[in-house]
C-alpha cells in the first residue's frame, strides 16, 4: 500500500513536473517586461526584453541562421544558377554606388588639378571618364540582370513553394486541420518576400559596409574613422531615441469606453443596418448618443494610435538630431582651416555625398529590423506549415486484409464493433461530449439506418466509423482488427460517404462525378451512367455546356477605361465573364450523389456512410435516390443517417436512435415501435403528419 502509494505520488510528481518547452517557455516569459501606457484613447502593452538590444539580436540570429541554411539550400535547388546570378548582383548591389562615388572621386580630383594647375593630366583624365564610362555601363547591364533574375527566381520559387505548402495541406488528416495550432496563412508569395526582405537587409549592410570603407579611405590623410563616426552618428542617435511602434513587441487597443461607444454608433450608422434604422426612426438617437459621447470626451485625443504613440513631448531629440547631422560639414570646415592641404574642394564634395548615402542606408537598416525579423518569422512558419504532423496515427496493416479478388467483387462489406466509444472534437469548447459511450456492432453487409434530434451525434458517429475522425477513448474492431492498425488509406478506398457537407467542386460538371473514382476520371461512359444514378443526368442535360457546364469557374482579369464606355465590345466581353452559372440545391445534390454511384464503380467500395444527403431533394429525387442506394448495397455495409427514415425502415436491419451522444434505443423497427420509446415517438410525428 505504502510502496503503491510512494509510486503513485512520485509518478504524480513526474507527470506534474515542467517540460523541457515548457521551462524554456517560461525562461523567455521571465526575459519579457511589460510595460503599460495610456495615450489618448489607447492602451499600449508594450514588452521589452530583460537582455540588452545587441543580445537579442544575437538570439535572434543564431535561432534563424539553420532556417537561412534551409531556405539557401531550397532555393539554391529550385535554380542554382539563377540563385548564383541572383547573388552576384545583390553583391554587385552592396558594392556598386561605393565604386561609382569612387571613381568620381578620382575624376573629381584630377579634374580640380587640372583647374588649379592649368596644365590638365589628359591622360588620367580620359582613363577616369573611360573608366566612369564602362562602370555606369556594367551598373545598368547588372541592374537589367538583377531585375530579370529577381522575376525569374521569384516565380520559381513561388511555383515551388506552392506546390509544397499545397501538399502539405493537402497531406493533413480532418483532426489535424482543425487545430488552430495547424492552420497557417502564409502563402508562398510570403515565403518569397520574406526570402527577399532578409536578402535586401544583407545588401543593405553590405552597402553600409562598403560606404564606410569608401569615407575611411577617401579621408584616410584627414582622420578617416573620426569623419567616419561623424557620418553614421545621426542615424544611430536617431534610431535609438526615436518612439517608433514598429521595432517594439506591442499590442494597443482602444480602452476608452466613450471612444468605444462613438465607434460603435458609427459602425451602426455605416453598417447594413438600414432598414432598422429606417423603421425604427433610430437616426435621431445615434446623433444624439454619438454627440454625448464625443462631449464625454473632450479633451481625450483619439487620433491613430500609431501617431500618438510616436510624438515627442518636446523637440529636444530633434534639435540634436539635426546638430548632429551636421557634425561631418563641421568637421570637414574645421580640417579645411587646420589642415588646408589636407583636403580639396573635389574630396570635400564627395565626402559630403558619402556621408549623406552612408547615413540614407543606416537609416534603411535601422528602420527594416523589423521587416527582417517579420522576414525571419515567416520563412519559420512556412517551413513549420510544411511540417505539421497528423493526429492520427497511420496503421501497418492493408485494407482489406483478405487479397484474393472474390473478396472485392464480393459478398461481404465493412463489420463494425464499437466498444465504449467518446469523441469530443479538437478544440472544442463544449462541456459534453459529442459521443459519450458508444457500444454497438455492425455486422458485415448490414444496413443500419441512424435516428436521433439535431445535435444527438449522429453525424459524428458516421465519421468515426468512416475513420475521419479517432475516438478519443473507446476501442473500433473493423472486420476484427482495430482500426488503428490499418492504413488510413485503404479504409478511406474502401468507404464511400454521401453527406450533407460535401458540394461542388470549382470543375467541370463530369470532374465533379468522375472525382468519384479518380482511377477512371476520364471515363465519360461510366460519368454519364454515375450521373443518370445519381438522378443529375436530366438537368445536365438542359445546361448549354451540359456535362462541361463549371460552376464558380476560375477568373482572373483586369481592365482599364472601360467603366462607363458600356457599348464598348471589351465592356460586353468583360460582362460575360463576370457571368455566373448557378444550380440549385437539389440538383447540387444530384450531382454529389452521382460522385457517389461514381465511387462505387471502383469496385473497391465496402463501406457506404449517408448523412442527410436529400435535404434540398424533392419527394420523389429522394425516393430514387434511396432506392437506387438498395440496388447497390451488395457487397457493402451501409449506414444512414436520416430525419426522413419513413423509405428505410422496412430494409433496416438496426436501427440506432440517438440522444445526447448516447445510443437511446436500437433494434428492429418492430422491436422499436414495441418498446414506445424515442423512436416509437419520432416516427410517430413524422407519420402523424401525413395522416392528419
Ligand atoms: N466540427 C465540429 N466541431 C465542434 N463541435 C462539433 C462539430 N460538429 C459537431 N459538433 C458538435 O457535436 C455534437 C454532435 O453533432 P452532430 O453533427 O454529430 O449531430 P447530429 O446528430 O448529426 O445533428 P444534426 O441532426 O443536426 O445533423 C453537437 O453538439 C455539435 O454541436
Amino acid at each position: 500500500m505504502t510502496q503503491n502509494g510512494t509510486v503513485s505520488a512520485a509518478s504524480e510528481k513526474a507527470e506534474n513536473a515542467p517540460t523541457e518547452k515548457e521551462k524554456e517557455k517560461e525562461k523567455k516569459r521571465d526575459d519579457i517586461n511589460i510595460e503599460e501606457m495610456q495615450f489618448g484613447v489607447w492602451t499600449f502593452k508594450v514588452a521589452s526584453s530583460a537582455k540588452s538590444a545587441l543580445e537579442v539580436y544575437r538570439s535572434e540570429i543564431k535561432m534563424a541562421y539553420p532556417l537561412f541554411l534551409r531556405l539557401f539550400t531550397d532555393i539554391y535547388s529550385v535554380s542554382p544558377t539563377l540563385f548564383i546570378v541572383f547573388l552576384a548582383c545583390k553583391l554587385w548591389d552592396g558594392i556598386e554606388e561605393a565604386l561609382v562615388m569612387h571613381l568620381s572621386s578620382s575624376l573629381l580630383r584630377k579634374i580640380e588639378a587640372g583647374v588649379i594647375s592649368g596644365v590638365p593630366d589628359v591622360r588620367g583624365i580620359v582613363t577616369s571618364v573611360m573608366l566612369q564610362l564602362v562602370c555606369s555601363a556594367v551598373v545598368s547591364y547588372m541592374s537589367w540582370h538583377s531585375q530579370r533574375a529577381l522575376q525569374e527566381l521569384e516565380t520559381e520559387v513561388r511555383r515551388y513553394f506552392e506546390l509544397h505548402l499545397m501538399k502539405a495541406k493537402l497531406s493533413k488528416d480532418l483532426p489535424t486541420s482543425q487545430e488552430a495550432s495547424s492552420s497557417s496563412d502564409i502563402s508562398a508569395f510570403q515565403a518569397w518576400r520574406a526570402f527577399a526582405d532578409v536578402i535586401s537587409f544583407f545588401t543593405e549592410m553590405f552597402k553600409t559596409a562598403s560606404q564606410l570603407a569608401l569615407i575611411v579611405h577617401l579621408s584616410r590623410e584627414s582622420g578617416g574613422p573620426l569623419f567616419a563616426l561623424l557620418c553614421i552618428i545621426k542615424p544611430i542617435f536617431s534610431a535609438m531615441t526615436f518612439r517608433a511602434w514598429w521595432d517594439k513587441v506591442c499590442f494597443g487597443f482602444a480602452s476608452n469606453e466613450d471612444y468605444r461607444r462613438m465607434m460603435s454608433l458609427e459602425n451602426l450608422a455605416n453598417g447594413g443596418f438600414r432598414q432598422d434604422i429606417i423603421s425604427h426612426n433610430l437616426g435621431a438617437w445615434i446623433i444624439q448618443e454619438y454627440q454625448k459621447a464625443r462631449k464625454a470626451l473632450s479633451g481625450i485625443s483619439d487620433e491613430s494610435f500609431y501617431s500618438v504613440y510616436s510624438r515627442r513631448e518636446t523637440p529636444t531629440y530633434d534639435v540634436i538630431a539635426k546638430v548632429l547631422g551636421e557634425l561631418p560639414v563641421a568637421y570637414c570646415a574645421l580640417a579645411m582651416i587646420f589642415k588646408p592641404l589636407a583636403f580639396s574642394v573635389a574630396s570635400i564634395s564627395i565626402l559630403q555625398q558619402s556621408a549623406l548615402t552612408l547615413r540614407y542606408s543606416l537609416e534603411t537598416i535601422l528602420s527594416s529590423t523589423e521587416d527582417f525579423r517579420g522576414g525571419v518569422h515567416s520563412i519559420r512558419r512556412m517551413y513549420e506549415a510544411t511540417e505539421i504532423m497528423n493526429l492520427m496515427k497511420d496503421g501497418h496493416l492493408p485494407y482489406p486484409q483478405i487479397d484474393d479478388n472474390e473478396e472485392w467483387n464480393g459478398e461481404r462489406g465493412m463489420s463494425f464493433e464499437l466498444k465504449d466509444i467518446t469523441f469530443a472534437y479538437p478544440g472544442s469548447e463544449k462541456t459534453t461530449m459529442a459521443l459519450n459511450g458508444i457500444s454497438i456492432n455492425i455486422k458485415a453487409g448490414q444496413l443500419v439506418v441512424i435516428v436521433g434530434a439535431n445535435g444527438s451525434g449522429k453525424s459524428t458517429l458516421i465519421r468515426i466509423l468512416s475513420r475521419l475522425y479517432d475516438s478519443t477513448s473507446g476501442s473500433i474492431l473493423i472486420d476484427g482488427h482495430p482500426s488503428k492498425d490499418y492504413h488510413v488509406e485503404d479504409l478511406h478506398r474502401a468507404t464511400a460517404i454521401l453527406s450533407q457537407e460535401s458540394d461542388i467542386y470549382p470543375l467541370t460538371l463530369a470532374e465533379n462525378i468522375g472525382l468519384g473514382c479518380p482511377e477512371r476520371s476520364n471515363d465519360m461512359a461510366l460519368i454519364e451512367e454515375a450521373a443518370r444514378d445519381g438522378g443529375a443526368a436530366e438537368f445536365m442535360s438542359k445546361l448549354k455546356d451540359g456535362v462541361q457546364t463549371t460552376l464558380n469557374s476560375y477568373h482572373s482579369y483586369f481592365h482599364n477605361n472601360l467603366h462607363g464606355n458600356r457599348d464598348h465590345p471589351l465592356y460586353e466581353e468583360m460582362e460575360k465573364m463576370k457571368k455566373k452559372i448557378d444550380i440549385s440545391g437539389g440538383e447540387r445534390q444530384r450531382i454529389v450523389a452521382a460522385r457517389s454511384f461514381m465511387r462505387f464503380k471502383s469496385g473497391r467500395v465496402k463501406f457506404v456512410a449517408v448523412d442527410e444527403p436529400s435535404s434540398a431533394l424533392d419527394a420523389e429525387g429522394e425516393l430514387q435516390l434511396f432506392n437506387r442506394l438498395l440496388d447497390v448495397r451488395k457487397g457493402k455495409t451501409m449506414v444512414f443517417v436520416t430525419h426522413r427514415f419513413g423509405h428505410l425502415t422496412k430494409h433496416a436491419d438496426l436501427l440506432i436512435c440517438m440522444k445526447d451522444g448516447l445510443i437511446a434505443e436500437s433494434g428492429t423497427h418492430q422491436e422499436l415501435m414495441e418498446r414506445k420509446g424515442e423512436y416509437a415517438k419520432l416516427y410517430d410525428i413524422q407519420a402523424k403528419a401525413f395522416i392528419e
